[in-house]
């Protein structure tokens, strides 16, 4: 709702009610028609201020609301009525003027924001354009170049910015309110002609052309498939074409394309998963908000290369006192002017202090005795790693919370070779660690609640989006991938090549194909792992070569590795690139004839495979995995999945992530699919539907809120 009050005599002050960012639900939306007709219709009152609740001006249109029926007055009329006032409106943005809240704002016909206050246009983001008359009103106030990088990219600007820009008249160190209603007193009474700017003449410029067509351009490139930021420059591009009217109508015919389509809709999803993977629960029963953090406020990381430099990083931007400890001096040296250079980048880039002052190196493990977090980063080696679990057992104080930086190992398995296995918990960052916004957070079936808890709270003060996960090969992330690759390797067994199912993958939108990432993260990684595991058989000929424990296996990731080739880093893999560290991948033909000789030596014959198989191979064998996670009890929601695959594994956003992908093409078709190839590779076992989608299918396909309900509790974990 809106709450109405007259302060001063004469100014109406109407304030949005709707906690926590008051968005303009319908009766938010009605109660601003009210109080301003009854603003307007007050002889006493002579000019209006608009503001928000709790310091917050308003976060937008309420996304809640979108697909329901929807009620209320709509936006576009109520910002008109604001505008056509005869009395000056004056916009208090103080926290937030986003979306909607932006738009209405740009209704008004001044604005004053609080220096901390943020201002945008997101709806890109959510899959949508500014539909209430943002990319009218934007380029006509502050210019088309800038009102198209804002409003196709969606970010935040400062108030500096936005005064620089022309979008705020004034910017206040103190109360937003309190100048809004003083500049109100002194506007009162005032001309409003050049205040409306809807009226404003449409934006002219020489070059109007060839910045449209270099920010098409640029968003073809960037967008990888979504259709919103395309739309939001042709609805931008309608400003200088269209009377404001005419580009009003066309602004609401563009809105409804993107309103009703798919990508909306996932990106909305993903909006609110991205904030419920916070309310994290676990089989057991623990929860978020009946388990306590521990306080933490000295850690500790053990093992200072790529990834412990990258969490060391994190931790004392987040305000932490962190002891870094590499046993090898040299190597210590080394870190320590990597980690220095790294703070110094980053402060520079987000304009924050210095917080080199807050690591302490050391090379001895016992410089740990005294933190309260420690978080172990040496190489992904069990053996390594229980040693030091060892030690630390005896050299930490009690109740320090023991983390292991693993992207799959058993935490239980650690977690038996201390004193307190409740206090230890997964924490698998994703490199670069200061850069990466994923943590997935892993329990073991001995954490304590409290243990988890402290650590999502970690991972949350460093500015990741940490997932609560449990303890199982691979976690969720990696365990989803194994089958993606096995089918990436099985194409190139029937006649496919790296370049051909890349392009499939990277049409539908992931920022690289797999055989890419797998050239850019090192072949080398997964065959340590399958050689650990018995996986790799060197010089196997016959069918024994593609079989293991029953299974269709591929050796082909082994034979590359064989050879030396183990990607980017080697300058061969499954590409070859100009040198050992080089970034730009080119078809290699010593691949191509590699893999016909294999595909002779086999007894392959190759086939030209379509892109829509390529496509269902790699991402259903994915999704089904998902399925299996969720049965098991390992991810407690689909929303955990999708989180996981969007800010790790490039998933597009706008496609919401796997399990929300599966839920749009319809589960029945998912399973359909699924069945047919299982039926053609009945060895492979990551194409056998697993039951909860077989259970969700004979369901009507519920929508995916409801999974949860289909989920069978698995056996406590915690
Ligand atoms: C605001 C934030 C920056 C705050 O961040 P913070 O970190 O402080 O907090 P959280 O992000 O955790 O949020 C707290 C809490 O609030 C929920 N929430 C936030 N914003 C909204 C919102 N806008 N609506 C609803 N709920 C919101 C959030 O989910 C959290 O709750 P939870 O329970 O999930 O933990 C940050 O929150 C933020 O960035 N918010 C989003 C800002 C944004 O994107 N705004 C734009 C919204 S879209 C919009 O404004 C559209 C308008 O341009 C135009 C609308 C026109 C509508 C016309 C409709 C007509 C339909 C036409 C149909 C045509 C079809 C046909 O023709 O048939």
């Amino acid at each position: 709702m809106a709450f109405y009050s007259r302060v001063s005599g004469s100014v109406g002050v109407i304030t949005l009610q709707n906690p926590p960012v008051n968005a303009l639900s319908a009766a938010v939306r009605q109660g601003i028609v009210d109080t301003m007709h009854r603003a307007l219709s007050e002889p006493e009152v002579k000019s209006v201020v608009i503001c928000g609740q709790n310091g917050k001006f308003c976060g937008g249109a309420d996304i809640r609301e979108f697909g329901a029926n929807m009620r209320g007055p709509p936006l576009v009329p109520m910002i008109h009525l604001i505008e056509a006032a005869e009395k000056p409106v004056v916009a208090a943005i103080e926290g937030v003027a986003l979306g909607g809240g932006l738009e209405l704002a740009l209704g008004c016909h001044y604005r004053i924001a609080h220096s901390k206050a943020r201002l945008g246009l997101p709806e890109v983001t959510l899959g949508l354009l500014p539909g209430a008359g943002g990319t009218q009103r934007l380029p006509r106030l502050i210019g088309v170049p800038a009102a198209l990088e804002l409003i196709t990219t969606g970010r935040h600007a400062t108030a500096a910015e936005a005064l620089q820009l022309g979008i705020v008249d004034e910017v206040t160190d103190h109360s937003a309110v309190d100048a809004a209603v003083k500049f109100a007193q002194s506007v009162a009474g005032k001309s409003l002609d050049a205040r409306r700017i809807s009226t404003y003449p449409r934006p002219r410029s020489p070059d109007l052309a060839e910045i449209f067509e270099k920010a098409m351009k640029e968003v073809r490139r960037s967008a990888r498939g979504a259709i919103a930021p395309v739309t939001c420059v042709q609805a931008v591009h309608a400003s200088v074409t269209l009377p404001y009217a005419k580009g009003m109508e066309r602004e609401r015919e563009l809105f409804s394309t993107l309103f009703t389509s798919g990508q909306a809709h996932a990106l909305q999803y993903y909006f609110f998963a991205q904030r419920a993977v916070s309310r994290w629960s676990t089989p057991s029963g623990a929860r978020w908000d009946t388990s306590k953090p521990r306080p933490v406020h000295k850690a500790a990381v053990i093992g200072l290369g790529t990834m412990g430099r990258g969490i060391s990083v994190s931790l004392a931007q987040a305000g932490l006192s962190v002891v870094a400890v590499e046993t090898q001096e040299k190597q210590l040296l080394e870190a320590k002017q990597a980690v220095s250079g790294m703070l110094e980048r980053s402060a520079k880039r987000r304009g924050v202090p210095l917080a080199d002052d807050k690591i302490k190196y050391n090379c001895s493990v016992q410089a740990v005795a005294d933190a309260d977090l420690v978080i172990e980063a040496v190489f992904e080696d069990m053996a390594l790693k229980k040693t030091i679990f060892q030690q630390l057992s005896g050299i930490c104080k009690p109740g320090t919370l023991l983390c292991t930086n693993t992207s799959g190992l058993d935490i239980d398995e650690l977690a038996s070779q201390t004193q307190s296995p409740e206090l230890v918990v997964g924490m698998h960052f994703f490199a670069p660690a200061h850069v990466m916004k994923l943590l997935e957070v892993v329990y073991g079936p001995r954490s304590s609640p409290e243990a988890l808890a402290t650590a999502m709270e970690m991972g949350k003060k460093m500015g990741k989006v940490s997932v609560a996960v449990g303890n199982c090969r691979g976690f969720v992330g990696n365990r989803m991938l194994k089958p993606y690759l096995e089918q990436a390797f099985f194409l190139l067994e029937e006649g496919a090549t790296p370049e051909q199912v890349d392009q499939v993958l990277e049409e539908f939108g992931f920022a690289m194909g797999v055989f890419k990432v797998s050239d850019l993260s090192g072949l080398d990684v997964g065959w340590k792992v399958r050689k650990a595991d018995g996986l790799v058989v060197p010089g196997s000929t016959g069918k024994s070569a593609r079989i293991r424990g029953g299974s269709r296996y591929s050796p082909l990731g082994d034979l590359l590795c064989e050879q030396g080739r183990f990607g980017q880093k080697t300058g061969r893999g499954w590409y070859q690139y100009d040198k050992p560290g080089g970034r730009v991948a080119k078809p290699d033909p010593w691949l191509h004839g590699f893999l016909e000789e294999y595909r002779a030596r086999h007894g392959l014959v190759a086939r030209r495979i379509d892109h829509q198989e390529m496509l269902e191979r790699c991402l259903y064998a994915l999704i089904n995995e998902g399925f299996q996670i969720l049965q098991d009890g390992i991810a407690a929601g689909p929303e955990d999945i999708d989180v996981i695959y969007v800010l790790g594994y490039g998933w597009p956003r706008h496609r919401g992530g796997p399990m929300f992908y599966a839920g749009l093409v319809g589960l029945d078709k998912v399973l359909e699919r699924l069945e047919h190839y299982h039926q053609v590779y009945p060895d492979v076992l990551g194409l056998k539907p697993c039951s909860l989608i077989r259970k969700l299918a004979a369901s009507s396909s519920p929508p995916i809120h409801r999974w949860r309900e289909f989920i069978q509790k698995p056996r406590s974990q915690l």
